[in-house]
């Protein structure tokens, strides 16, 4: 039997060091995964946009879902960098290869290249696969010639490697031996329970490459917590295949991080592994397949989190002010993401400057605001406020220091909310507002199936007639937390209220002893705000700060 392999994808080797992505294979193995067909197909994409060389869509055979990606990647997918890898194992044990009915799936993938995950432990060959330590070398030996015969390029993960090498260094060699003999391209080498430690990793890889004259790839999971680590010392030890997973996602602790492995290799180790220009896409791709890989950013993921560069502490925003990389180690653009300052409790005056600078305004020579903002913002985190959560807030507190007077577009009478259980069990929330807006006293009343939303029901319509450009705004998220709850009374109640017009979103906060005041306080900010941005650039004189200058109610 004989299948082709499509002409619509990229066969050519790419000269030199090879990226190779498991994210649609092993990082689908991570605890929470749980990828369509379409989701692939979409990661795919990301993939071959970002460079890597090659892209293992999944197991064929094995999973219906990979078989149909692999179908559909037929007519679906067209790579532009990447060569497409199905995945299988060696053949079954006393049996034939051409009718191993798993074989055949992975030749019906129609890929490429195919990577064979095969055993090198002997432990696990006669504990798992139950056969002899020869049977295991004629299964590699015969199932690598038959995928060569059939014009595959061939990888072999050689699984718990390391484990392997220690428990009989001979027979664990002699499976890399025999793959390669059998025309396998490159033996990967993999820490399959991923115990190891980097002088280990560079210590075997050494041994083996000595030994063999293979070319050799790397394979690591991350359960010492050092898979990118460990990728790097064998990197170091001469392999020319890194294998790793977007975001470290993957089976228990997950896999190497290959943003991470690929940003040091570039930055680091000065090896061009992706396409040139394609460094700067990290973390769009990154983002981007968790995005469709349904898993929550991590903020403090080197490189292409959110917080990667992001500065807090007072006394790096003051040697950042005289230069960045100061307490950079890179140009956060080179991988794709910003500088970010932080104003916390924990920031002094250059922080707030620098974050100042970031919302549009110069603060150089004004010493006395950024003292007294510094010192606002101090007391104001102590009671529980959290500024760089909110910088919405922060901006309308940073006006009201620089104008004298808060930004007010109404000025709030009163507010009231009442809950009421009726008869049929139904509980409603009604809330009646009384403001003032441009010298005139409105009074209106709303329901709300919960008492925030009632009272944002009530200002709207208190506002909209004569704001009617509010009808724009959406809340879009309310988050609440009880600080120092665990002490009863004297709890505090910290809200915040991220806000859209469609274009932008804003994240405002309040807090208090009481959940409707303090979810008072992030609305009239969140409104405030919004009105400050549509009326910015109108002349109308509202935008700069207007009304009667009410106080604020923190
Ligand atoms: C280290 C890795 O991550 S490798 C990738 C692992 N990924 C997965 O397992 C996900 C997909 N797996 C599956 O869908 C299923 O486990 C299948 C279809 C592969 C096999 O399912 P089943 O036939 O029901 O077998 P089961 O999962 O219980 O056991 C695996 C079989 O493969 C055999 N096997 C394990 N490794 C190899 C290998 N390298 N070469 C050949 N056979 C192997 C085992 O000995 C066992 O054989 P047995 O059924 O004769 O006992
Ligand atoms: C092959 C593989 O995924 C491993 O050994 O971890």
């Amino acid at each position: 039997m004989s299948s082709e392999p499509t002409g619509r994808h990229s066969a050519a080797a790419p000269a030199g060091f090879q990226v190779y992505d498991t994210t649609l294979r092993d990082g689908a193995q991570g605890e929470g995964m749980a990828l369509t067909v379409a989701d692939k197909l979409a990661i795919a994409r990301h993939l071959d946009d970002l460079g890597v060389g090659f892209i293992e869509g999944g197991w064929p055979g094995a999973l219906p879902k990979d078989t149909e990606f692999f179908r559909r990647a037929r007519t679906e997918l067209t790579l532009r960098n990447a060569v497409l890898v199905a995945f299988g194992a060696t053949r079954k044990p006393e049996s034939r290869v051409e009718a191993d009915p798993q074989v055949l799936a992975l030749l019906e993938a129609e890929t490429p290249a195919v990577c064979l995950v095969a055993k090198s432990h002997v432990r696990h060959v006669s504990e798992a696969l139950r056969t002899s330590l020869d049977e295991n070398l004629a299964m590699i030996r015969d199932t690598v010639a038959f995928f060569r015969r059939e014009g595959r390029r061939v990888f072999l993960d050689a699984e718990h490697f390391f484990d392997g090498y220690a428990a009989d260094p001979q027979y664990a060699v002699e499976c890399v031996r025999v793959a390669a003999e059998s025309g396998a391209e490159v033996v990967v080498l993999c820490d399959t329970n991923g115990g190891m430690l980097p002088p280990r990793i560079a210590d075997v890889v050494h041994e083996v490459a000595e030994r063999t004259g293979v070319p050799l790839g790397i394979h690591c999971h991350d359960d010492t917590g050092c898979a990118v680590a460990n990728t790097l010392a064998a990197v170091d030890a001469g392999v020319v295949q890194v294998q790793g997973v977007v975001n470290g996602y993957g089976e228990r602790c997950g896999n190497a991080n290959l943003i991470t492995v690929v940003a040091n290799l570039e930055l680091k180790m000065g090896r061009r592994v992706l396409p040139p220009g394609r460094l700067a896409e990290l973390g769009r791709v990154s983002h981007a397949i968790a995005e469709v890989a349904n898993q929550p950013p991590r903020a403090n993921q080197p490189y292409v989190g959110l917080s990667a560069f992001a500065h807090k502490a007072g006394l790096h925003a003051s040697a950042i002010k005289v230069s960045p990389d100061l307490y950079q180690h890179i140009d956060p653009a080179l991988v794709g993401n910003d500088m970010r300052m932080l104003v916390s409790e924990m920031a002094g005056r250059a922080s707030v400057e620098l974050k100042s600078r970031q919302l549009g305004f110069d603060l150089s020579g004004q010493r006395d605001a950024v003292s007294r903002i510094v010192e606002r913002v101090k007391n104001l985190e102590a009671r529980g406020f959290m500024f760089e959560a909110a910088d919405a807030s922060f901006e309308l507190l940073l006006r009201e220091e620089l104008d004298g007077v808060p930004t007010r577009f109404f000025d709030l009478e009163s507010w009231r909310v009442i809950v009421e259980r009726r008869a049929d069990g139904e509980v409603v929330s009604e809330a009646t507002v009384k403001v003032v807006v441009k010298g005139e006293r409105i009074v209106a009343t709303a329901e709300g199936n919960g008492p925030v939303n009632a009272l944002d029901r009530a200002l709207r319509q208190a506002l909209e007639r004569l704001y009617p450009q509010l009808a724009e705004l959406e809340l879009v998220d309310y988050k609440v937390r009880i600080l120092d709850g665990s002490h009863g009374t004297g709890a505090v109640t910290r809200v915040l209220i991220e806000t859209s017009d469609g274009e932008t979103e804003w994240t405002t906060i309040g807090v208090d002893g009481n959940v409707i005041s303090a979810s008072w306080q992030a609305l009239d900010d969140a409104y405030m705000y919004g009105l400050l941005r549509q009326h910015a650039g109108s002349g109308d004189p509202a935008a700069q700060g207007v009304s009667t200058a009410g106080p604020r109610t923190r």
